[in-house]
């Protein structure tokens, strides 16, 4: 066995001899160094096989000393020298030589030793190739090497096993709890065992959270356990491998897979040609077809309805990626249609070639249902069917379009119908609906096919009519309305009868826009309303003049509460019997500095819209109540006394109370005051039947005002705790010469017996009207043929002296 040989000796002839003695076994001397120096400085880059090393050298640098620089590079050091102390073999041993010849070397020795040095070094460097191509391969195979020395307590590891494992082995050195505590407790006990077990491990398990780099992942874990004699871990030995990359993969593909299955789209999976592979359940669900009947075929062959329009090349050619979504016409098994949006999807492998499409399906026709209910529900009524405010936008903004390209006119019927609150309160919401419905019902039938009817809400419609060339259409048509609306109603085992008021507005007429527009008619429609209802009215412009009396009113009537320029007339209540009276009502009145008197019908509404009516209203009640004491007082004990409540005040939470507290206040006897409520305050306030009862609970009485003039029932005066009606002088007056007055009054007089009530009739001039409705069994009357509305200071004089016609 030949060697490449470096010789380091300061001695040349003994360095000639050494070289000439190795040449003849056949070895290469690679140099002949002088000195230590020249031995460091040259060796590693010759790497020899071996160096033979005088340990006593002239220099800085002795043999011992090179040897340990030359033992860095792995070059293996023989030493020579003259003698072999203790101290010398002590110093020598610490560059680990490989031999320690002494001088003067025998041949046959130097022969030897050479040979089994060069072997050593040989069998070293085979280890070291060994090692090194382990280590390269566990890299390749990003593997980490482990062994547990449980008996020692030691942990030793290779490879990746630090960065894999996410510690460093001298922490796991301590306890088996050192290496199970990074295996998820999940995982542990399989581990736990099969080391004390002496057993093999190959499974793949989750490592906890690094408390280093604060990962967690999955490792397959291949190892060999191995136990004392006594039993116990002895040592283990294993290889992990971070397999967290395929575990996320392995769970994505799970994932898709469930999706496959499961997801309510249909799904295809085809090759590069197009034909099917497979299809998930969703897919044979939409179409009909199983996987094995559409196994191999094209979509365009059996799903695409319009083959060349939605054929697949043709779409994906569309898109200029890889995906193409839009809607197309399918074909179930059985040949019916059904429109589909379908997404397509080019899947390409890692070099860019397209390995598969995917197609997926979902039926549209429920979407597009649901589209069109939708848009049903946002554009209509639900309860008539008929067009809802967002309708009447469009329509009337569509119309005003038209009617400005054509220069025509758009008329709005703005219908608001009277009484409807009352039913809802007397007869519940279900016979609201009902009549709402039948009211929707009736206005439909009777418009053209070009005009529309919208309810914007509660008891009020609005119907467009485009087109119009006349006014008088617009009348005709309202009048058709109120008249369709006023024609009785049954209700389960009622019929009721149901009157309107409409306001008319006309583009360009009264205004330009949608929002001038319904504002308009709004305003015409309170101005039926204000006529007395059951009746249509058109926008005009002393509308928007009335409009700005009324903020004068208002205004003035702040001044007039702070100023004192309110005051009460009372107007005489006589018993048609005998003439006798009996009471009187409170009218109240305004005395304004500069316009003189202004009656109640002019500035009671306003104060209800702008709120004062509630300051008015107990101001009335105190007033007349405590007046009425002093009457009492006065010597007129059985005075009766009737105030008027408008709707804005029993609106109000707190009327009940305020009328107790008067009552209370000014000592006036409740079971002596009557309040008189209009019919229509009873339609417009909300849970009327339960204030009403509130009242009779303290023991006052109640008078429907202007009865016959709003919505009548039977029902409403059956379960509404009333006391007495009050005939509306517009029936009244008529007497008895009208018919028509005649058939009312009496009918109101057949009610008012059925049901107990007591009768007054309002508004009595003539002689001839007292006669008629004392004859037909009214109890009591006020008019101006007993005498006019008084002040006070005339009431004081009638009672201390009572004319004939009164006593
Ligand atoms: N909420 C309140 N309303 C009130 C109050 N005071 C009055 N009013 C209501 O105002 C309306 C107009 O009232 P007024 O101008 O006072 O007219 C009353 C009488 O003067 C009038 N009347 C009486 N007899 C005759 C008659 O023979 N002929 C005729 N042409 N008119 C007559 O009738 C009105 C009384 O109506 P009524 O109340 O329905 O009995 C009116 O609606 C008042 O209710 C108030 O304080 N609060």
């Amino acid at each position: 066995m030949n060697g490449r040989i470096m010789i380091v000796e300061d001695e040349r002839i003994v360095a000639l001899d050494l070289r000439q003695t190795l040449e003849s076994f056949g070895h290469e001397v690679v140099m002949v160094a002088s000195s230590g120096e020249q031995a460091v400085a040259e060796g590693p880059r010759l790497k020899p096989d071996l160096v033979l090393m005088d340990i006593h050298l002239d220099g800085p640098m002795d043999g011992t000393a090179a040897a340990c620089v030359l033992q860095e590079h792995s070059i293996p050091v023989l030493f020579l020298t003259a003698f072999a102390g203790q101290a010398m073999l002590d110093l020598a041993e610490r560059s680990s030589p490989y031999g320690y010849l002494v001088k003067p070397v025998e041949t046959r020795a130097l022969q030897a030793t050479v040979r089994m040095a060069l072997a050593r070094r040989r069998a070293e460097l085979q280890v070291e190739k060994g090692e090194e191509r382990l280590r390269l391969a566990m890299d390749a195979a990003e593997l980490g090497v482990w062994e547990w020395d449980a008996t020692r307590h030691r942990f030793v590891s290779e490879g990746r096993f630090e960065s894999i494992f996410g510690c460093s082995p001298e922490s796991l050195d301590d306890a088996e709890r050192g290496f199970l505590a990074r295996i998820d407790p999940a995982f542990r006990p399989g581990i736990a065992e099969a080391l004390t077990q002496g057993q093999a491990i190959r499974t793949t398990v989750k490592l906890n959270e690094s408390p280093d780099s604060g990962d967690n992942g999955w490792v397959d874990l291949h190892a060999q356990a191995f136990s004392r004699p006594d039993g116990g871990l002895d040592r283990a030995v294993g290889v992990i491998r971070d397999v967290t990359l395929e575990r996320e993969q392995e769970e994505r593909l799970r994932r898709a897979a469930v999706v496959f299955t499961s997801t309510g789209e249909g799904m295809a999976i085809l090759d590069v040609d197009h034909r099917v592979i497979s299809i998930n359940p969703a897919f044979e669900t939409l179409t009909g077809f199983t996987e094995h009947e559409v196994k191999g075929l094209a979509p365009d062959d059996f799903l695409h309805a319009r083959r060349r329009e939605d054929s697949f090349e043709a779409r994906l050619q569309e898109s200029d990626s890889d995906y193409w979504s839009g809607e197309v016409a399918c074909l179930r098994k059985d040949g019916t249609l059904f429109p589909a949006w379908q997404h397509l999807c080019v899947v390409r492998d890692a070099q860019g070639q397209v390995g598969n499409y995917v197609l997926a399906i979902s039926d549209t026709g429920a979407l597009r249902r649901a589209e069109a209910q939708i848009n049903h529900l946002a554009y209509h009524d639900t309860l008539t069917g008929l067009g809802n405010r967002n309708m009447l936008e469009d329509t009337i903004e569509r119309e005003i379009d038209r009617a400005r390209q054509h220069g025509g006119r758009v008329a709005v019927l703005f219908i608001d119908l009277d009484g409807f609150k009352l039913i809802n309160d007397t007869l519940g919401h279900a016979a609201g609906d009902t009549l709402l419905r039948e009211v929707a019902h009736r206005i439909s039938r009777i418009l053209r096919r070009t005009d529309t009817a919208i309810r914007i809400g509660g008891d009020e419609f609005v119907v467009v009519v485009p087109d119009i060339t006349r006014l008088e259409d617009c009348a005709s048509l309202a009048e058709k309305l109120l008249c369709e609306i006023r024609t009785g109603i049954d209700l389960e085992h009622e019929r009721l009868s149901v009157s309107a008021s409409i306001g008319i507005a006309v583009f360009p007429d009264n205004a330009n826009d949608f929002t001038g527009l319904v504002q308009a008619a709004d305003s015409a429609m309170y101005g039926a309303k204000e006529r007395g209802r059951n009746r249509y009215a058109f926008y005009s412009n002393d509308m928007a003049e009335r409009a700005i009396e009324r903020l004068h009113i208002e205004q003035g009537l702040l001044r007039a509460i702070a100023g004192d320029q309110l005051l009460l007339q009372y107007q005489p209540v006589v018993r048609l019997e005998d003439g006798q009276l009996v009471g009187f009502e409170a009218l109240i009145r305004w005395d304004e500095p500069t316009h003189g008197r202004i009656g109640p019908d002019r500035f009671i509404p306003v104060a209800e819209e702008c709120g004062l009516i509630d300051y008015i209203g107990a101001w009335v009640l105190r007033t007349a109540c405590a007046q009425a004491v002093s009457w009492i007082r006065q010597g007129f004990e059985a005075l009766r006394l009737a105030v008027n409540v408008s709707a804005r005040q029993m609106s109000a939470g707190d009327f009940v109370t305020t009328v107790r507290e008067i009552l209370d206040e000014t000592e006036f006897p409740p079971d002596q005051l009557d309040l008189e409520i209009t019919e229509s305050t009873l339609q417009s306030v909300d849970h009327s039947r339960q204030l009403l009862a509130e009242l009779r609970a303290l023991g006052v009485c109640i008078s429907i005002d202007d009865f016959g003039t709003g919505f009548s029932s039977l029902s409403l005066l059956k379960h509404l705790q009333i006391d007495r009606i009050k005939i509306d002088r517009s029936f009244v007056q008529d007497l008895p010469g009208d018919a028509n007055g005649v058939a009312v009054t009496e009918a109101i007089v057949a009610m008012a017996n059925r049901l107990g009530l007591s009768l007054i009739a309002e508004g009595v001039e003539t002689a001839t009207q007292q006669e008629f409705l004392r004859k037909l069994g009214c109890d009591e009357a006020q008019g101006y043929l007993f005498s006019r509305p008084l002040d006070v200071r005339d009431v004081d004089m009638l009672i201390a002296a009572p004319p004939e016609h009164l006593s």
